[in-house]
């Protein structure tokens, strides 16, 4: 078993002009199972991506993908893999036939039966213009043609943005049975947590481009919990609460969300008055949206 990371970065750095876009990134991503980064927006993601992928020079530190260095990619390299982007970008002139011909032409590993059983989630005629064709479906016909090139990795930058609840369930299902039965890496960046709670095996959070958490989505959860005590005047000074992610006041009820607090948190809260304290699981999309929001509102010096 090749045990070469599909992704890795050392001291990765990406400037615009002023603006730091990726920071120091150290970030390792192991072969096999699938990889969801996620960030608020202008975390880094697609600037990442785009370095990975050979299409963007780094400003400095080191990037490699499959093993091969992000500057010198070569046709086999890019050959090895599938890259979808939100925009689903195909040439709208040309058939859904004509362009299956192409790629079944450039691909040597070309899977027809990959491609047969991904677009027959999709109801898509041959004869049909990419332009023609609904937004949900053009994202099929994009990932159909990706996975018939049987890549070692698939890369998909935010790939269900725009599409409906059943083109999304198609999307994961065919993502999902692409995972399951070929060795196939899949790293993607999402907004959609419940998405990412249904088909990832490893969360990474990045943070104004810079690596923040990586771990399964369920540990991430695990680290967040939700608080709710009966203080019966105004509660702590919000800088003293440790953890906090967010306080609320909902009738009467004073509300915490926290990062990494044991159980010691309630002898917190009691010791600040306290009558009754309450300890709640949360959502990942909760988990990782209160610790987004978190620091995405701190004041950042330019
Ligand atoms: N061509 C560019 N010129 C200047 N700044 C840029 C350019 N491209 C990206 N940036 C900046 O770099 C940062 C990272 O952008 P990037 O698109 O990688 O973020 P992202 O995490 O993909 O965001 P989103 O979730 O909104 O798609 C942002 O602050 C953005 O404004």
């Amino acid at each position: 078993m090749n045990d070469t990371p599909v992704i890795q970065t050392r001291a990765l750095c990406k400037h615009y002009g002023r603006k730091i876009a990726i920071d120091q990134l150290d970030l390792t991503i192991g072969r096999g199972s699938i990889h969801a980064i996620v960030g608020a927006n202008g975390a880094g993601k697609s600037t990442l991506f785009r370095i990975l992928l050979g299409f963007l020079p780094a400003s400095s530190g080191e990037a490699f993908i499959l093993g091969r260095d992000c500057r010198a990619l070569t046709p086999a390299d890019r050959a090895r893999i599938g890259f979808v982007n939100e925009d689903h970008t195909l040439p709208g002139w040309m058939t859904v036939d004509a362009i299956t011909a192409m790629h079944r032409r450039l691909y040597p590993s070309w899977s027809q039966l990959a491609f047969d059983e991904t677009i027959g989630h999709y109801h898509v005629l041959g004869t049909q213009k990419i332009a023609q064709l609904s937004r949900g479906e053009r994202a099929g016909v994009n990932l159909a043609l990706t996975l018939a090139q049987q890549p070692e990795l698939l890369v998909f930058d935010e790939p269900t943005l725009g599409l409906d609840v059943v083109a999304k369930r198609a999307f994961l299902e065919t993502l999902l049975y692409s995972n399951a039965t070929r060795d196939c890496t899949v790293v993607y960046c999402s907004h959609q947590m419940e998405e990412i709670e249904r088909v990832a095996d490893n969360l990474i959070i990045m943070e104004r481009g810079a690596l923040r958490h990586m771990s399964p989505p369920d540990d991430f959860r695990a680290r967040v919990c939700a608080w709710v005590a009966d203080i019966p005047f105004r509660g702590p000074d919000p800088r003293l609460v440790p953890g906090l992610l967010e306080a609320q006041r909902i009738d009467g009820l004073h509300h915490y969300l926290v990062l990494d607090q044991g159980d010691d948190f309630a002898d917190f809260l009691r010791a600040c008055g306290a009558r009754t304290v309450h300890a709640m699981p949360v959502s990942l999309d909760r988990a990782v949206n209160g610790f987004l929001a978190k620091h995405h509102a701190m004041p950042h010096a330019a």
